[in-house]
């Protein structure tokens, strides 16, 4: 069972009905779920007055569940409900609270408060005014906790269908759900904690894990960690922040192919003056390269575009960035090749493949798919996708990160990791990793070339 799977409600309701189908009795699940998540907000060490909110279905269930645990431990516990139990376990969990109900519209505000209303089972934005008392019975409260996930948000994409408040903690139950990682839901969600149920989970998304990096062979020499090639365009900072990334992720060498030779930046960058796309076929001509970045700085002319197309059939592994995934979306004579890793942003992402239906998962892995790249869609909520349809979703970068460069460093990333393990999904998922590990690692307000100086810590804490 895997502590960083994340299902659709559909794919969680399943794993339930199996676990049900070999022998376990839905309410014991449900004494489970809401026993598990008592202890977190036990532990979470408050023992002021709470409240616990409790909706129709199961989420519901569990938060009586909680109710009973906590008042147990010495908790004083008021329940508020919104309309009768509807289910047979909530419904028991419910006779198995011998305490008041009280209506959940009037219901006194408390010091901590639990939103049990909905979880998986939401079909629609909460009415105006019980949104309204959610939010401000939760805003009112020292401490929040929200029960499998905060009320009004879809569990399958992240949307929000009503007004929700920002929760101090979520506790996902059983599995993450897309809404815990991706945005605008997941910012809502405040500290994330799982509790596990204990049943089989199986999915091909996956939370974004902590990569496992290996120190380079004891013989190891420049170029069997890896020449990475990146092709410079107009704009020399970009190309030159992604040689640096890539020279600083465990790339044994780094050649830059630009017209411009700069004057500044680091010595270890090998620069190869390449005035026009011919002259760049000859420099692709070299079979020791095992990465090569195209996109940063690229431009969009036509110059650009030669020298994108000298790269794209040089039939080196490639990672294409910023400008190339512009003119590939322009240009219908240009193809991706499969195996390659693309890094889109929204505005890129929707040029590429057009508006896709349903969450940000389900529109980069059906983009993967079509395509056969690696598909890094970068955001707030970066989700990487490969063709085969495994997809790793890394929410929660930090919002530091949106400024000039940044992208480039993690394209310069990709190449570096691909250079090293010639994995295409794994190394956009290191990559991944690295950038945002990097960012929590600066200080507020850090700029693009900070990145490049907290790699190396970011590195060896996955050594
Ligand atoms: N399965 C299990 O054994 C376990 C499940 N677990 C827990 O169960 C949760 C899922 O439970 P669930 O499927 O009962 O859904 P839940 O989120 O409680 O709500 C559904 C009810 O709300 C109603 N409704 C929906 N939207 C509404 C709205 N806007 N405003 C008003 N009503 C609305 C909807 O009615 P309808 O849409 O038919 O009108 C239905 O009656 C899951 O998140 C986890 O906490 C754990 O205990 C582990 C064991
Ligand atoms: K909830």
């Amino acid at each position: 069972m895997s502590v960083d799977a994340i299902l659709t409600a559909a794919q969680m309701r399943a794993a339930e009905q199996a676990a049900f189908d070999a022998g376990v009795e839905p309410y014991a699940l449900m004494e489970r779920a809401g026993r598990t998540a008592a202890d977190i907000i036990w532990r979470a060490g408050h023992r002021r007055d709470l409240l616990i909110l409790c909706g129709p279905g199961n989420n519901g269930g569990d938060g009586f569940v909680i109710a009973r645990v906590m008042r147990e431990r010495g908790v004083p516990v008021r329940v508020a409900a919104l309309g009768e139990s509807r289910t047979d376990s909530a419904q028991r969990a419910k006779a198995a609270w011998d305490g008041p109900v009280e209506d959940m519209m009037t219901a006194a505000p408390a010091t901590q408060i639990v939103d049990a209303l909905f979880g998986t089972g939401l079909s629609r934005g909460l009415d105006d005014a019980v949104a309204d008392r959610l939010c401000a019975l939760v805003n009112s409260a020292a401490a929040s906790y929200a029960v499998d996930l905060p009320s009004g948000v879809e569990s399958d994409g992240g949307a929000v269908l009503s007004t929700v408040p920002s929760f101090g903690v979520t506790i996902a139950l059983g599995a993450w759900k897309p809404a815990h990682l991706l945005q605008p839901a997941s910012e809502l969600c405040g500290r994330l904690i799982l509790a596990p149920l204990d049943i089989p989970l199986t999915s091909d998304v996956q939370r974004l894990s902590a990569p496992h990096l290996t120190m380079p062979a004891v013989d190891a020499h420049k170029y069997s960690r890896g020449l990475v090639a990146v092709v410079g365009g107009g704009m020399a900072g970009a190309s030159l922040l992604a040689s640096e990334a890539a020279a600083r992720s465990g790339a044994g060498v780094v050649r830059r192919l630009a017209a411009d030779i700069p004057g500044g930046g680091t010595h270890a960058i090998i620069h190869r003056k390449v005035m026009h796309a011919d002259a760049l076929a000859g420099e692709l001509d070299d079979q020791r390269i095992v990465a090569l970045l195209v996109g940063p700085g690229l431009g969009l002319d036509a110059d650009a575009r030669a020298r994108l197309g000298v790269a794209l059939d040089s039939g080196h592994p490639l990672v294409l960035d910023a400008d190339a995934l512009t003119l590939l979306g322009k240009d219908d004579t240009l193809s991706i090749p499969s195996g390659a890793i693309l890094t889109p942003h929204e505005g890129e992402f929707e040029r590429l493949f057009g508006k896709l239906p349903d969450s940000k998962i389900d529109r980069a892995r059906a983009a993967a798919k079509a395509s056969g790249a690696v598909i890094v869609y970068k955001g707030a909520d970066s989700v990487v996708a490969a063709p085969d349809g495994r997809v790793a979703v890394e929410g929660r970068a930090s919002s530091w990160l949106s400024t000039a460069g940044t992208g480039d460093v993690l394209a310069g990333l990709a190449a570096g990791r691909l250079a090293v393990t010639c994995d295409p999904f794994r190394a956009a998922c290191e990559a991944v990793w690295l950038h945002a590990d990097a960012a929590w690692r600066c200080r507020p307000a850090f700029v693009a070339d900070d990145l490049l100086g907290a790699l190396p810590a970011a590195i060896a804490a996955r050594l």
